[in-house]
């Protein structure tokens, strides 16, 4: 899918350019305080870390984001590295090095000075603004084989691909690096200190992938941050794989924030999950295209039903607390959609250009209408007619079921103010489509994401989230990825792909267009002044 895009543009609260030094044409510098770490080795090698730009690697002993600059506005936002605390630790040679599979790969190892783009559409004066580290197996790992014991947790709601994630870091840590020691931990965040954990071989894991859900379960709630490091510590756990959405990459950077105050050897790395695809950086979520694929069945279902009689109106709720893209993207698939209602673009119902008046177009010209509707739409309206203020375990709001609300207005309408006749069918997939499998391309990008995590936290790393950006696998710090949520940008293209394939009204006065799309521009400059 196209780069998805945000509301709200990189604001940059995690870099400090206080701390900045200037950059040279030929030595780009990183902009916290400099402290070089001593380095030695127990085994084959001894060097510093890899800075990528044969610079003296800098050292923050705090949260401080790892900002390098480079000639013509280039800016790497690197992740934190166990070397930043921990300066003394030794290096092995990579076993992939030794490995039958991998072993006729030219170029296997990634080129430390390899970084992606986030933006890649530039001009030609335009600065070359933020990168991130490249992804993939380095030549030197920071963990022995036999020293690594890791866990693997799931946080958060479902999503299709949960499983294949787990078994691709299980059967990658163990056909890759040779690791023997990896625990699940059951339940959630919570399961660090008040479940069972499990051992997980390649064996038992073999299958799961077929099915949906999470072998390991999830929770929403119960992260206690003190109680998880010392459940990580007691039980000798050095590489800790954290699968969930905003809220879990959330739990996982406070996680990581106390494992290096305790200056424990242990990589933090996070995989981000959400069938709503409200992450931002990253091209788009696991699972998100099984969802969109599995919504497909449900509209087909409302559209059939809603053209086999008079005046047939089939409604469908799709997931997107905050986010709309499941919808989007399942109405720009499916073309039986006549309307598509998502968190990001209000609606309303009554008067001219409203949705009421579209029906009963729609009713008229074609005897029926599809309306798929994600489940935030329309938030405003619903807390006009019900007042609840309910939030669940993490924090999150609960929703009103705007399909139900919406189907019951539209009934009353029609039939009490236009007195006509009718049918109305409501379907709400959300969990269905929520409790499905991954599909075929998921499974393979679940795949990349654990291979990319693994050889990520063998390396040393620590403090990351993975994900492709704009094609290309990148380890991006966890503050990039929880200091906003990805929303559909309705000033964008995209959108208006939409409403062209619908014909729906915007509903939306030219004023709050302009509106709009002023706010967008301001926000691009905003981050441009701070790239420079
Ligand atoms: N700010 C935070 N600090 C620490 N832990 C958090 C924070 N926000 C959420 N968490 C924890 O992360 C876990 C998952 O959060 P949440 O229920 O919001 O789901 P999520 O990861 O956002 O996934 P999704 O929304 O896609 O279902 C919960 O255990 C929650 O306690
Ligand atoms: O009912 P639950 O498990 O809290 O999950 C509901 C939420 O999970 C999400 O799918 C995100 O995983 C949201 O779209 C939805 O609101
Ligand atoms: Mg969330």
């Amino acid at each position: 899918m196209a780069s998805s895009a945000s509301i709200s543009r990189p604001r940059f609260r995690c870099f400090d350019p206080t701390n900045s030094y200037p950059a040279t044409p030929d030595h780009p510098r990183y902009f916290s305080s400099a402290v070089s770490p001593s380095s030695s080795s127990s085994s084959s090698s001894s060097s510093p870390r890899e800075n990528g730009f044969g610079d003296t690697m800098a050292i923050s002993n705090n949260s401080e984001p790892k900002i390098v600059t480079g000639e013509g506005g280039y800016v790497l936002e690197d992740v934190p590295h166990l070397v930043d605390y921990i300066p003394d630790l030794p290096t092995y040679p990579n076993p992939l090095q030794n490995n039958p599979s991998y072993s006729v790969v030219k170029q296997y190892f990634v080129n430390a000075d390899d970084t992606v783009a986030q933006k890649i559409v530039v001009h030609k004066d335009s600065p070359r603004g933020t990168h991130f580290r490249r992804s993939g197996p380095r030549q030197k790992v920071y963990f022995e084989s036999d020293e690594v014991h890791a866990c693997i947790v799931t946080c958060g709601g479902l999503c299709p691909g949960l499983n294949t994630v787990i078994r691709e870091l299980v059967c990658g840590l163990t056909h890759m690096y040779h690791v023997k020691r990896i625990l699940g931990i059951e339940g959630g965040y919570r399961g660090f200190y008040a479940r069972n954990t499990v051992p997980i071989t390649p064996k038992v894991v073999n299958d799961i992938h077929k099915r949906g859900g999470t072998i390991l379960g999830t929770s929403r709630g119960g992260h206690d941050t003190s109680k998880i490091v010392d459940s990580i510590q007691d039980r000798g756990i050095n590489q800790v794989y954290v699968i969930g959405g905003d809220g879990t990459q959330r739990g996982a950077a406070v996680i990581f924030e106390e494992i290096r105050r305790r200056g424990l050897k242990v990589a933090v790395a996070g995989i981000p999950k959400t069938i709503d695809n409200d992450i931002p950086v990253i091209d788009k979520s696991f699972g998100f295209d099984s969802a969109v694929e599995e919504a497909q069945r449900a509209i087909n279902a409302a559209h059939v039903e809603a053209e086999s009689v008079e005046n047939g109106i089939g409604v469908v709720k799709l997931m997107g607390r905050y986010s709309g893209f499941i919808a989007m993207y399942a109405t720009l698939a499916s073309r039986d959609v006549d309307c598509c209602l998502i968190p990001e673009s209000p609606f309303y119902l009554e008067g001219p250009g409203g949705l009421y008046e579209y029906i009963e177009k729609r009713l008229k010209e074609d005897g029926h209408i599809v309306i798929v509707v994600a489940e935030g739409a329309g938030e405003v309206l619903l807390s006009e007619s019900l007042l609840k203020d309910e939030q669940d375990a993490s924090g999150n709001k609960l929703l009103q079921d705007v399909g139900l609300w919406l189907s019951q207005n539209i009934k009353d309408y029609f039939s009490k103010q236009r007195k006509m006749n009718i049918t109305l069918k409501y379907i709400d997939p959300t969990y269905m489509i929520r409790a499905i499998p991954g599909n075929a391309s998921d499974n393979v990008y679940c795949t990349l994401l654990a291979h990319s995590a693994i050889h990520g936290a063998m390396a040393g790393y620590t403090g990351f989230t993975v994900g492709p950006v704009n094609g290309r696998h990148a380890y991006i710090p966890f503050c990039r990825v929880t200091e906003r949520q990805n929303k559909v940008v309705i000033t964008d293209r995209m959108w208006a792909r939409l409403l062209s394939s619908t014909n729906q009204p915007s509903f939306l006065d030219p004023k709050m267009v302009a509106k709009k799309v002023a706010e967008t521009k301001k926000e691009d400059t905003e981050a441009e002044a701070q790239l420079i």
